[in-house]
């Protein structure tokens, strides 16, 4: 299929470009498009649940000018390119591209892979390893030759050994690779400890750190809740709480995404604003702190993936990095 800006149906019914020219004339003495603008472009690769929750909250969110989108599957990526099309008259003005061919990605500021296979009930994230591995050979260096100074984000499970392949496919430096990391399983655990409490999930800090899923750490000292550390509050206060509901919240957490897989087969909403969150920081140099995947040493011969319990996403400015 080929890269196509626009829906087709104009187009089929015989009326071309001309139409466009005879009714938009240019402007006398209109200023030129600035050659200074930079236009922001994003590229998702995998339109599926996860690459479609993420596609459709950063056109809501207003976060790309152009949106390519890349999957194996070429009648599902026309349907979702028009499907979003469709919506234009309701969203900030986004250019979506779609096409199996790569050269559709090029020139993007941040690549966003989710293509893979997904778990089934009750099956674990790396278990997914040696599909998506294969999968990462032959779109990686497909994205890093096309977009040789983007930052490239790996959501597909498992996120953090793929990130780690991801990094050594693209020949990146490795603070341009990064993984979703724990930055959902961070919001599932504000949210609990929100629920909990009565409160809104935005006034607590918490974070998961360690790798994405079943084995994520919950750092206790980091809960703090309306700028109050609620443990060390507690404990000094000599006020009681049951230590198994600090228990029952982190398994909580890493249960999240079996249960939401065994409901509806799969997760997509969560991550979708995750991943958006991501990429406003990134995009937009918000200098938020996000649990994220990253390589954080790759000095010796036995060379490991090692997330970022927090890493400080900053500036795209200048560099393209992230530090
Ligand atoms: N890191 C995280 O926090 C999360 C990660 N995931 C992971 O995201 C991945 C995608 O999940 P879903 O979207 O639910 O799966 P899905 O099955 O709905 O979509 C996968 C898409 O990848 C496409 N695809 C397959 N091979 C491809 C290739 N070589 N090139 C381009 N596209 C290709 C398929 O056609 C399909 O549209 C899974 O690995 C899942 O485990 C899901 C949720 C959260
Ligand atoms: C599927 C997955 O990794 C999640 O929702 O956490």
């Amino acid at each position: 299929m080929k890269s196509s800006p626009s829906a087709s149906s104009l187009k089929d019914l015989g009326i071309g470009p001309e139409l466009a020219t005879h009714f938009f004339k240019p402007i006398d003495r209109s200023a030129p498009p600035s050659p200074t603008k930079r236009h922001t472009k994003i590229t998702v690769v995998g339109a599926g649940n996860v690459g479609m929750a993420i596609a459709q909250t950063i056109l809501t969110q207003d976060l790309a000018d152009v949106l390519s989108l890349v999957d194996a599957n070429p009648d599902k990526l026309r349907g979702e390119m028009l499907d979003l099309q469709h919506a234009a008259a309701f969203l900030p003005r986004t250019r979506i591209l779609a096409s199996e061919d790569y050269s559709v990605t090029t020139g993007s500021d941040l690549c966003i892979v989710t293509a893979g296979a997904r778990q089934i009930p009750g099956e674990s994230r790396l278990g997914l390893l040696q599909r998506n591995l294969s999968m990462f050979r032959s779109i990686v260096p497909e994205l890093a030759r096309r977009s040789p100074d983007s930052i490239l984000m790996v959501v597909s499970n498992p996120v953090d050994v793929l990130t780690y392949v991801a990094w050594k496919l693209s020949g990146f430096p490795s603070n341009r690779v990064i993984g979703s990391g724990t930055n959902l399983d961070s919001s599932r655990f504000r949210f609990l400890i929100a629920d909990h409490l009565e409160v809104n999930a935005q006034d607590v800090q918490a974070y998961m750190v360690g790798e994405h899923g079943d084995s994520s750490v919950a750092l206790w000292s980091s809960i703090s809740v309306g700028g109050v550390p609620i443990l060390s509050f507690l404990e000094k206060q000599e006020i009681e709480y049951e230590k198994e509901l600090l228990d029952k919240i982190r398994k909580a957490v890493v249960d999240s995404a079996y249960e939401v897989i065994r409901l509806k087969g799969y997760t997509s909403w969560a991550i979708g604003y995750s991943v958006a969150s991501l990429a406003r920081s990134i995009l937009r140099d918000q200098r938020r702190i996000h649990p994220i995947s990253l390589l954080a040493r790759a000095s010796t011969a036995s060379v490991k993936i090692r997330r970022f319990s927090s890493a400080c996403l900053r500036s795209l400015a200048g560099q393209g990095c992230l530090g």
